[in-house]
Parts: structure tokens; C-alpha cells; sequence
């Protein structure tokens, strides 16, 4: 699959692709030559938005989103939100707005601003197991459960102290139920409990094999742990990615923090707009 995927990449004109050790603005220049080669993914917390204390009091900068929409028609629409929350969380946090998206760290899928969600690999999460893992917030003032229909994540950020707590006791309810579907995924400040069987890497394999992605080579920015599967897909799909504020195997460059992406993100649109008066 990849290998067929990748065989089906444009061979974007050679001359624009970046190479390998290029700086950050030059790669910017070169891409907003082929922007109609490429697709565009983006990570949202931690990559194109600040990290906030709570899951809900993430904001959208003025001026990203028209960011994003003039990258969605750069692309033809080859431009999607890559993330570990629910297409419907993302949709409020960039509302009038919606873009193509994977969610739930490959749990969702849509593929264009007009359709619905076209993949959902994972059905709601058992009730019982809910409740069990719900009860967990109980151990200390300050964790909040973010219900996403089929996981369930259980935020300590507002209570550090609470960490080896938190996994000990879903250690625990896990020991209990051997055999569920089930997998651990830990992220910034954050323990979720989600099924097994995809993360961001297949949502992103499963996204490139569709119009108007399908051919095109993919651009991926990313900075968790959830996003390491989509740094080591980059290759097989003739991509390149980026991570923000660390280093992490196979990608092209980094970027300090979310601000210097959507600066970035903005470069590439006045370059592109600068390619296409010349
Ligand atoms: O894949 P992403 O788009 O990066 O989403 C990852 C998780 O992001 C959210 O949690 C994180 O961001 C919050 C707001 O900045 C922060 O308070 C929390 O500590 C972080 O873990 C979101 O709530 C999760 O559902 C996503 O999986």
C-alpha cells in the first residue's frame, strides 16, 4: 500500500523540492512553487495553536485561519487538520471555518470543507469501561475527562502530581479486561484511553489515497509523541515533516514553537503569492 501510494507520487518538479539541510525559509520558498503538487497536514495543539491549560481554552490567533484558507485553495484543496481530537471539537475550535481533517488520531476522517466524515474506525466506547476510567478523575482535583465518544482522555495538566496515579489505576482496569480492543496513548499532560487498531499514520495513509490528496507529496508538521507515526510515514508517501519545539527521528526541520509555524505558514502564502505575479 505504501509502496503504491508512493510509486503514485507527482514527481514534483525536482527543482522546487526542498532538499535535505535546507533552512526553514528556504524550503518555504521552494514549496510555494509546487503548492499544487503537495498536500498540506497539520497537527492543531502544541503545532499550529498554543498550548492552553485546558482543552478548551485553546484559541485561533487572527489571521490563521485565512492562513489556512488560502492553503486549502493553493492545494485544491489538498490541505487537512491532523489531530488527536474529535472532527467536531475541531470544527467549534475553528468555527465559521471547518477544513479537511483526520480526528481522533485516525479515529475520523473527512476529506473535503462540504462532506461528512467518510471513515470512522472506532465505535463508541463501552459504557462500563467508561465509567471505570471516568472514576479516575476522582483522585485529584484538577483532572479533566475529555469524553470523545469512542476514547476517553484524562488531562492532568492543572495536576501534575497526579500523573503516576493516573496511569497506575488505568494500569489497573486494563489488567482487569485483557482482551479489550483497547490501547494507552499518552500525550502532553494527558493519559487517553483509545481502541486499538489506528492512530495518525493510518489516518494519513487512508487520507493520501483519496482525491484531492491522492498523487500529491505530503507536507506534515507535528509535535507530540502521536504525531512520531506520521513523521515515519513521510518517506513511503515521498513526504517530508517538521516538528515543533524538539527534534525527532526523519523529519526535515523544527520549528521552536507554534508561532514560528503559523509565521512559516504564512511565508509560504505570500512566496506562493509572489510566484504566481512573477
Ligand atoms: O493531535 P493534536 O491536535 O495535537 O491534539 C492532541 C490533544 O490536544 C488536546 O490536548 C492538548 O492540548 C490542550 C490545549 O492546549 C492541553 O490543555 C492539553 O494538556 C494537551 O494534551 C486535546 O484536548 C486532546 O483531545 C488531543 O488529543
Amino acid at each position: 500500500m505504501i509502496e503504491s501510494l508512493a510509486s503514485r507520487v507527482i514527481p514534483a518538479r525536482e527543482e522546487a523540492w526542498p532538499v535535505e539541510g535546507a533552512s526553514l525559509d528556504l524550503i518555504a520558498e521552494k514549496l510555494a512553487k509546487c503548492l499544487d503538487a503537495c498536500a498540506i497536514l497539520l497537527d492543531i495543539d502544541g503545532t499550529l495553536l498554543d498550548l492552553a491549560r485546558t482543552p478548551r481554552e485553546v484559541w485561533v490567533p487572527p489571521g490563521l485561519a485565512a492562513t489556512l484558507r488560502t492553503l486549502h485553495e493553493r492545494t485544491n484543496g489538498a490541505l487537512a487538520l491532523v489531530s488527536g481530537r474529535s472532527l467536531n471539537d475541531i470544527d467549534l475550535i475553528f468555527a465559521p471555518e471547518r477544513f479537511p481533517a483526520i480526528g481522533g488520531h485516525g479515529a475520523e476522517m473527512r476529506l473535503s470543507i462540504g462532506s461528512e466524515a467518510v471513515a470512522t474506525h472506532a465505535p463508541p466506547m463501552d459504557q462500563e469501561l467508561k465509567r471505570r476510567l471516568a472514576a479516575i478523575a476522582r483522585l485529584s482535583p484538577g483532572i479533566l475527562l475529555e469524553d470523545k465518544g469512542y476514547s476517553l482522555a484524562l488531562h492532568y495538566r492543572l495536576a501534575p502530581h497526579a500523573e503516576k496515579a493516573i496511569y497506575e489505576a488505568v494500569s489497573l482496569i486494563r489488567a482487569d479486561l485483557p482482551n479489550a480492543p483497547i490501547e494507552v496513548l499518552p500525550g502532553k499532560c494527558v493519559c487517553e484511553i483509545k481502541p486499538s487498531g489506528f492512530d495518525k499514520a493510518t489516518g494519513v495513509r487512508e487520507l493520501m489515497s483519496h482525491e484531492p490528496f491522492l498523487g500529491r507529496r505530503p507536507v506534515f508538521i507535528g509535535d507530540d509523541v502521536t504525531d512520531e507515526s506520521v513523521f515515519a510515514a513521510m518517506p513511503g508517501l515521498g513526504g517530508i515533516a517538521f516538528s515543533v519545539g524538539r527534534h525527532a527521528q526523519g523529519v526535515a526541520g523544527q520549528f521552536d514553537e507554534p508561532s514560528h509555524v503559523r509565521a512559516w505558514l504564512l511565508r509560504l502564502v505570500n512566496y506562493g503569492k509572489a510566484s504566481a505575479a512573477s
